[in-house]
């Protein structure tokens, strides 16, 4: 070949130079070679090309043999340009033959300078990013359209706990799963990348929960190249913590919303700021009126200067002030309010703001209000209890021993209340008490104090009594007792009876006092009830009587000290026996013979008349039964009490009693007072009208002392009447007596009800009885209570046609 003509090689971009095969001396060169090596072709023909050569490496490779260099390898160098700069180039070089067989090489170079530069631009800029991606707080992840991961950052592998092999990988779709694994609600995350997905332009922000309890704002934006998306650039901030804070503070406005106290918030100042709802609630609606105003303006005190010293005190030593103010409401109304007020400080101790708690006391105060009222007052009546009696008399104590005065204390209890209770039930009887309170509270002074002790007993402090005041605070309260009660239609009234004990001479405190007055008491329901006494000391003695009389009473039936004696019931007429009372009696060996008017009353007291009433009852059934199988039948009587009549089981267990010693229930009969017909009256009548149906006979006994409501006689399926002997014995002097027996016998006869006068002891009693047309008696003109052997033989002379009592002649 030619050597190529050099306006070719003029026209070419790149450097050429034509290098001798043999001795590589340059042989040809263009402008451009010129250019790179910085010197014109003239100097550079004829010289050697390692003129080039810039490194040892360049020199080691023109140093190989021709053919090895002429391989044509392409290769980045450098060329020592004329100036002593090295110049990068893009050396290749072609092994030539030109004409005669001369081989030649070809050497071609490209200055590289202006795209090393740029690949060095570029390096820096991806240094730079990656710098700048691995200082991001945020995790970064830059994926393709198609999602192949293209870049990311350390702290995105570290927010999502992406493991280290997993990264190394470069397994994109185990990352992703690994991403959507870690997101509580994973569907919800594959959903919304789907949607990125297919809108590519779309920039969205939303919020991740991973399973960890972090939580991550999630930013995309799509990577834009030349106007078009090639990719989305996603952001991970960790915003755990601060979703922490507005979680905390969102709940920290909820409970100051909704907060039942009041709570305002003040500045360093003291002026509110803010106020919750509770605070309107308090203070009323214009409680908005109070923002700006010194907190202190709330309780009416904004110019007080000492209270928010005090405040002030209490923030420096403890870090709060709590107290009870009076908050001033709408309407001119006070309420009372704990207020706790905490004071706020920043890290160098100056105060920043102040938070006050107030809460509502009122309903605390009622509270207390009635925790003392009900610990110091009967909860029944409403009148001061014993603790509250206590300190008044302390105090009367104190005050009397400076004065040298006294006062009476007034034991105050109801006669015969046990039975009301009994028979008409507690709620009635409640009631009843109630009423009584009042009645009793009317008759005191402001001075003097009425307690209720329990039950239907009642304690009066008579301010300065001495012991004329106190007979007549007690005559009047007996008084005004007479008149009649009221209640659910029924009218009634109520008997009491009432000792006194005076301050300082029966004792001296009221612990003494009361038991004084109680014993008074005692002595004067022992001497018939409805009156009233005074202490005096030998009454203790009378008391601890009654409680050996009860113990030994007690002990009685057991050790076979009490009997049943049989008092005969005659008829006027014929003189013979038509039936008997059966009345108990008890001997004790220290007491003697107690009579039954001594200890049934204390047993009805204490209830213990149940297991006495029974016992006799079984004597009574028993002997009855014994009399008619021996071919002698007679009624018995048998008293019965309000209390056992009221025993649910009574009628069964009569029944069976009379079953099981095959007494006929028309021997029997029942002794009831008055008072049992008026009980609660659907129960009793009822009970009273199963009774007459089994065929019991009932008697009222004492008619005339007690309520005598002719109502019953007509209603209530009633055998006998009994006329107390308190008529009786008036008889035939006492015309009143006179009356009210004849009155008795006629209306008997009129209703066809049996009547039998009690008590006959004298023949001219017997003989006006006879007169009266009177059909039955007993009393000790025949026989007293005789034990059931005597009883028996009288019975059955009187069987035989003996009559023991013939009848009289009648009376002149
Ligand atoms: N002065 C006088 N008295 C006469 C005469 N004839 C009979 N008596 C007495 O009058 C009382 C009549 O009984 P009572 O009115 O039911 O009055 C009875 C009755 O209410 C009660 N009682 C007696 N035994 C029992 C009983 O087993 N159960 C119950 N619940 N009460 C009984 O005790 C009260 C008194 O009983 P006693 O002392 O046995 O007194 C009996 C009897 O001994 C007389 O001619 N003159």
């Amino acid at each position: 070949m030619q050597p190529p003509p050099q306006s070719w090689l003029d026209g070419l971009l790149e450097a050429v130079w034509l290098v001798d095969g043999k001795n590589l001396c340059i042989l040809q060169a263009n402008r451009a070679a010129e250019r790179l090596a910085g010197m014109p072709c003239g100097l550079m023909v004829g010289q050697p090309v390692t003129l080039l050569a810039a490194t040892p490496q360049d020199h080691a490779f023109w140093a190989e043999p021709a053919a090895v260099v002429a391989q044509g390898i392409r290769s980045h160098t450098h060329v020592l340009r004329a100036d002593g700069f090295l110049v990068p180039v893009d050396r290749s070089v072609a092994r030539v033959e030109l004409a005669g067989g001369h081989a030649a090489l070809l050497l071609t170079m490209l200055d590289r300078s202006r795209q090393e530069a740029t690949e060095q631009e570029l390096e820096t800029l991806l240094c730079e990013l990656r710098a700048t991606l691995d200082s991001a707080a945020d995790g970064m992840l830059v994926c393709g359209l198609d999602g192949r991961v293209r870049a990311f950052n350390q702290r995105l592998a570290q927010i999502w706990g992406i493991p280290r092999d997993l990264l190394v990988q470069r397994n994109d779709a185990a990352v992703h799963d690994h991403l959507a694994a870690q997101v509580l609600d994973g569907k919800g995350y594959r959903d919304r990348l789907a949607a990125l997905e297919r809108e590519p332009l779309l920039e969205s922000t939303d919020i991740l929960e991973l399973r960890g309890g972090v939580t991550l704002e999630r930013r995309v934006v799509p990577q834009l190249h030349q106007g078009r998306p090639v990719g989305r650039v996603y952001s991970f901030r960790d915003i755990t913590r601060q979703a922490e804070v507005q979680a905390s503070l969102r709940l920290a406005a909820q409970v100051f919303d909704s907060s039942l106290d009041a709570i305002f918030i003040a500045d360093s100042q003291h002026h509110l700021m803010r106020m919750n709802p509770g605070c309107e609630r308090l203070v009323g609606p214009s409680a908005a009126a109070f923002l700006g105003c010194l907190a202190a303006s709330l309780f009416g005190g904004g110019s007080d200067a000492s209270f928010m010293e005090q405040v002030q005190a209490g923030w420096d030593r403890e870090g709060f002030w709590e107290g009870e103010l009076w908050l001033p409401r709408e309407g001119g109304a006070y309420c009372a309010v704990h207020l706790s007020w905490v004071a706020l400080r920043d890290d160098e101790g100056r105060l920043i703001q102040s938070i006050g708690f107030m809460r509502d006391l009122t309903l605390q105060h009622a509270a207390q209000k009635r925790i003392e009222e009900l610990a110091y007052s009967d909860v029944l009546t409403g009148l001061p209890n014993r603790l509250l009696l206590t300190q008044r008399v302390d105090t009367a104590i104190q005050g009397a021993r400076a004065t040298d005065t006294g006062f009476a204390i007034l034991f105050l209890d109801l006669d015969r209340f046990k039975i009301i209770n009994d028979s008409l039930g507690h709620p009635f009887g409640d009631r009843v008490l109630q009423l009584v309170a009042e009645r009793l509270q009317a008759c005191l002074r402001q001075t003097d104090m009425l307690c209720r002790l329990g039950g239907d007993e009642f304690v009066i402090y008579l301010h300065g009594a001495d012991a004329v005041v106190a007979e007549s605070v007690a005559r009047r309260i007996l008084d005004d007792m007479l008149r009649p009660f009221l209640l659910d239609g029924m009218g009634f009234s109520i008997q009491c009876s009432i000792g006194m004990a005076l301050y300082p001479q029966d004792g001296e405190g009221l612990d003494d006092l009361i038991k004084q007055a109680d014993t008074a008491m005692y002595r004067v329901k022992e001497r018939g009830r409805g009156s009233y006494g005074f202490y005096q000391p030998q009454m203790n003695a009378n008391l601890l009587m009654r409680m050996r009389l009860e113990h030994a009473m007690r002990q009685a039936l057991g050790e076979q000290r009490m009997a049943v004696h049989y008092q005969p019931q005659v008829n006027l007429v014929t003189g013979r026996i038509v039936g008997a009372e059966a009345l108990i009696r008890w001997t004790d060996p220290e007491f003697g013979a107690v009579p039954p008017a001594q200890f049934v009353p204390l047993a009805e007291e204490s209830g213990y008349i149940v297991t006495l009433g029974a016992w006799v009852m079984e004597q009574s059934v028993r002997e009855a039964a014994r009399w008619m199988h021996e071919g002698m039948p007679i009624v018995v009587s048998v008293n019965v009490s309000a209390l056992e009549f009221r025993q649910a089981d009574f009628v069964e267990r009569l029944t069976r009693l009379l079953a099981v010693h095959h007494l006929p229930p028309t021997l029997l009969e029942l002794e009831l007072t008055e008072t049992i017909l008026l009980q609660d009256a659907q129960e009793m009548e009822q009970r009273l009208r199963a009774l007459a149906d089994l065929g019991v006979h009932l008697a009222i006994d004492d008619f005339g002392t007690g309520y005598s409501s002719l109502a019953y006689l007509k209603k209530l399926p009633i055998h006998k009447l009994k006329i107390d002997q308190s008529f009786i014995r008036g008889l035939p002097e006492d015309e009143g007596d006179r009356a009210i027996v004849g009155a008795i016998i006629s209306m008997g006869r009129a209703l066809h009800i049996e009547v039998v006068a009690e008590g006959v002891e004298t023949t001219t009693q017997r003989a006006v009885l006879q007169q009266m047309e009177c059909q039955h008696f007993q009393g000790f003109l025949c026989a007293p209570g005789l034990p059931g052997a005597e009883f028996r033989q009288l019975l059955g002379k009187s069987v035989r046609g003996q009559a023991p009592f013939p009848s009289l002649a009648p009376a002149s």
